[in-house]
């Protein structure tokens, strides 16, 4: 679906030395269906790689692949924009009509879809994203979690293949956050091939494969079970380790006599209970 050839990127690119360019040799396949995190920490180049996926920025070196097209192809640039939308931290910045249904409405008015289509991909788009029923509601009267589900909305009906989630819960409140790492589970089993960009190791893990991101680099890239094991690794990265993974390591430390490896969290109790209910 998406194939990343070898990029370098910088926003000034002749004045900095290569080692300081917000890319670096970036080379990454996505294959349909996939769900991906992208993980880092300030400025490891994470949004600016999700910017080149849908063509918002280009290459100075290399190539960005879209369903076979290059970003580069000024033609092929609004195939792009559709196959991949992009969702970003502060749903206030994506809010651009007057009530919910005509924001979801919006990017549809330049696609040419007849006026029966539209009905019908903003009230699947609502639905999907549990704001139906407010359709004449006024955005900026929604909630956080609210706006930024509106937001996903407006990227859905526009059907993309693929959409890149940019620190799209940093902003919101845990009750938003869940609904939003809810709606993106559903997305993806329902076919939406997913790269979620976070800072949040919990929110990472809940992907199939997780790309760890430093300094314009990329520095791992592994299906999330077999970085879980290894999460402490993170930390070399100035990134959180999820709680599971601190836990396990401390309760081997102290002689608990647990599996050496755990893959979630869920596996983490199910052995802690397997281990206490022994006595
Ligand atoms: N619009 C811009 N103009 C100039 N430099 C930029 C711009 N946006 C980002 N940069 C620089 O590019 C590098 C990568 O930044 P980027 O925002 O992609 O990182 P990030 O991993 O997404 O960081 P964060 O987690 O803080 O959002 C940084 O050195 C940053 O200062």
């Amino acid at each position: 679906m998406i194939q990343v050839k070898g990029v370098w990127f910088h926003y000034q690119p002749e004045e900095a030395p290569r080692k300081d360019w917000a890319l670096q040799d970036i080379n990454l396949t996505i294959m349909p269906g996939e769900y991906v995190s992208v993980i880092g920490p300030n400025g490891s180049g994470k949004s600016t790689l999700s910017r080149l996926l849908n063509g918002l920025l280009l290459p100075v070196e290399g190539e960005v692949r879209v369903g076979g097209r290059l970003t580069a192809n000024t033609q092929d640039l609004w195939y792009i924009r559709q196959q991949v939308g992009l969702v970003f931290q502060n749903p206030d910045n994506q809010i651009v009509a007057p009530t919910v249904q005509d924001d979801v409405a919006f990017g549809l008015e330049n696609l040419g879809v007849s006026r029966e289509e539209m009905k019908e991909r903003i009230r699947d788009a609502l639905e999907a994203v549990g704001l139906a029923g407010m359709e004449q509601r006024e955005p900026h009267h929604l909630s956080g979690g609210q706006k930024q589900r509106l937001a996903i909305a407006g990227i859905l009906a526009m059907q993309p293949k693929v959409i890149v989630f940019d620190e799209a819960t940093s902003m919101l409140d845990p009750q938003g956050r869940k609904d939003v790492l809810g709606i993106i589970r559903q997305l993806n089993e329902k076919g939406t091939t997913v790269i979620h960009i976070t800072h949040s190791a919990n929110e990472a893990f809940l992907a199939k494969r997780v790309i760890v991101m430093a300094e314009g680099r990329i520095q791992l890239d592994l299906p999330a079970d077999e970085l879980y094991p290894i999460a402490l690794i993170l930390e070399k990265w100035g990134l959180d380790v999820p709680l599971a993974v601190r836990l396990h390591h401390r309760l081997l430390g102290h002689g608990w006599h647990l599996r050496e490896r755990i893959t979630s969290l869920e596996d983490l109790v199910t052995d802690l209970w397997r281990f206490l209910s022994k006595d």
